[in-house]
């Protein structure tokens, strides 16, 4: 049985008259990589301040492995925030060691997890340099590896690759995917829906405080896709088109009419027609496939329903 490590349950926060978070709950399973989607000014930053108690929620509860999440429990979180904060000054040696041991650290196991990683991203020579003398790819690294340093149970990252070139980018995912494989549970907040699909096991999707679709991405996938058929058709009766489309069962866009051919996407709305057999009867069937749209699709269809 899946092991639920983050219970979050109707969150609430304002600030002022303006309601961030309207009553947020999600449930969250050890050892998955969990999306976090919304567009810009969403509520996503504000649930994951109040993850790391740097901001106290109005209403509602977050258990933390069965327990209400303490201050104790930072030192085994890891965040990486959007606004990046790294000392320009320092080395990133002198840096690992500064927030290694803010986590509860020895001066030893900052700098054997330090020298784990830079030799895991081949940078070893990294070490004695400061950050004011990195590029902002390379001081994104570094804040990654600065993040997983205490080797954290619940890992937030907030928006982790921007700044990355997609190169760089492929190699954090691998290495967030290499945690979550380990046991790290990942919360992965974005506003671009398009590299949500290719981490996680499961999302919120959250819209003016408020989440609006939630679920596992296959379950999500496979709820859109039961009822969107791609239907292309030659020969086709008209007449029976025209009852075709005006039947309340299904919901008909005409995606392209060329006179050879006819495009039809078909929505059904209810499960008592039989879809196959009413369009065997509009013409010469050349397409019958099930649309399973794309998740940035789903999304956005979501939000503009909600
Ligand atoms: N300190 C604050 N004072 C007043 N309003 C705030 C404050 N922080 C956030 N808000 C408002 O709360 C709402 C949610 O903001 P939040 O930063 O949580 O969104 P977000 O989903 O993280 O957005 P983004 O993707 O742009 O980072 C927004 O309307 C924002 O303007």
């Amino acid at each position: 049985m899946q092991e639920i490590i983050l219970d979050i349950q109707n969150l609430h926060k304002s600030y002022g008259s303006k309601m961030a978070l309207k009553g947020v709950s999600l449930q969250i399973n050890k050892g998955t990589i969990y999306g976090l989607i919304g567009q810009n000014g969403a509520g996503k930053t504000t649930l994951i301040r109040i993850l790391n108690q740097i901001i106290e929620a109005d209403r509602g509860n977050v258990f933390f492995n069965g327990k209400p999440l303490t201050a104790r429990d930072i030192k085994t979180l890891g965040y990486l925030p959007e606004e990046r904060g790294l000392y320009k000054n320092m080395t990133i040696e002198e840096q690992a060691l500064y927030f290694g041991q803010l986590k509860g650290m020895t001066k030893m196991e900052a700098k054997n997890q330090l020298n784990y990683w830079l030799d895991r991203f081949d940078i070893t020579t990294w070490k004695n340099k400061k950050i004011q003398d990195l590029s902002k790819g390379m001081a994104q690294k570094v804040q990654f590896i600065i993040t997983v340093l205490n080797q954290p149970n619940l890992l937030i990252l907030d928006e982790p690759f921007s700044g990355f070139d997609p190169l760089n980018a492929q190699l954090i995912a691998d290495e967030i995917k290499n945690l979550a494989q380990q046991g790290t549970t990942v919360i992965f907040s974005s506003h671009r829906m398009e590299s949500v699909a290719d981490m996680c096991d499961a999302l919120s999707l959250i819209h003016n405080g408020e989440i609006i679709l939630q679920g596992s991405i296959s379950e999500i996938q496979k709820k859109y896709a039961k009822e969107i058929y791609e239907i292309h058709l030659v020969n086709t009766h008209k007449e029976q088109l025209a009852t075709f489309l005006n039947n309340n069962a299904y919901s008909t866009l005409i995606v392209e009419d060329n006179k050879q051919e006819l495009k039809l996407e078909v929505t059904k709305v209810t499960t008592e027609r039989n879809l196959l057999q009413d369009i065997l009867k509009l013409g010469e069937l050349k397409l019958y496939k099930q649309y399973i749209p794309s998740l940035q699709e789903i999304f956005i269809k979501t939000i503009e329903n909600a």
